[in-house]
């Protein structure tokens, strides 16, 4: 994406939540978003997913400029290259595990197999919850699902937007090694906003965010401590 901004509202009531942002995301690597409420890391992962429109700037998925596209083009790039794990925007209520992992292939016209489905929730461990509909899962079951829906279709990028924040530690560290898996034997690529420098340590790259853009660049190997130190650092130094 280049010199990106997004500005909210008009006039007095206007807030910038993305100013001249200019960044990149490797195909086949794991970046983390970090930075304060309110620095605008959710901002640009709708913008750079193509869910929401910068206000100027341009934003290129793969050689395709998503302002040239219309709703319509929009929606069916998001469909066949994009998978979305946010807390918010997960799984639809009235279908059962299997038929959310099977959705996006079927909306494609490309249905995985039985087998197929059975093998994404199998990764995830939830080989026997295929049956069972969102509100009969966990939290952290449903974001499973949501996970092998990302793996099933294997789209070019991941999105996820806090993707543990309502997780246990245990259940946690299952979903990131599973987005760290799909990076690595599956050379898809993942973005992901996280307030947590344990979930950050697992990407290979840390963007640092503040006041509607990039202030830093952290390249791992990380541990939760190295990152901690290095945001603590960063916050210490004057403006
Ligand atoms: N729809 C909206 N209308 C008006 N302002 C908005 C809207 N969405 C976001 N903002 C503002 O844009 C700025 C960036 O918001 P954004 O959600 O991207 O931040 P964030 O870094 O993801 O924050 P958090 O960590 O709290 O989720 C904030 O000041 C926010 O209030």
């Amino acid at each position: 994406m280049w010199s990106v901004s997004k500005v909210y509202g008009s006039g007095a009531q206007s807030v910038t939540a993305l100013n001249n942002m200019t960044t990149s995301f490797r195909a086949g690597t794991f970046t983390a978003v970090m930075g304060p409420s309110g620095s605008g890391k959710s901002t640009l992962l709708h913008c750079a997913a193509g869910l929401d429109r910068p206000t100027s700037g341009k934003i290129l998925v793969g050689d395709v400029d998503l302002s040239t596209l219309d709703e319509t083009q929009l929606t069916l790039l998001r469909r066949d290259r994009i998978g979305f794990v946010f807390q918010s925007f997960n799984l639809v209520s009235a279908l059962t595990a299997e038929q959310n992992v099977a959705l996006p292939g079927r909306l494609a016209g490309k249905a995985p197999s039985r087998e197929q489905v059975n093998a994404a929730l199998a990764e995830v461990g939830l080989a026997r919850r295929g049956g069972h509909r969102p509100s009969e899962l966990s939290g952290g079951e449903q974001q499973r699902v949501a996970v092998a829906r990302a793996l099933i279709s294997r789209p070019a990028a991941v999105f996820a937007d806090e993707p543990t924040g309502a997780l246990d530690t245990k259940t946690s560290r299952d979903v990131l090694a599973l987005l760290r898996n799909i990076v690595d034997r599956h050379q898809q690529t993942v973005i992901m906003v996280t307030h947590d420098p344990s979930a950050a340590a697992y990407a290979d790259r840390v963007l640092l965010m503040a006041d509607g853009r990039v202030t830093d660049e952290l390249y791992g190997p990380f541990t939760a401590e190295s990152i901690a130190t290095a945001m603590a650092n960063r916050q210490e130094q004057p403006c």
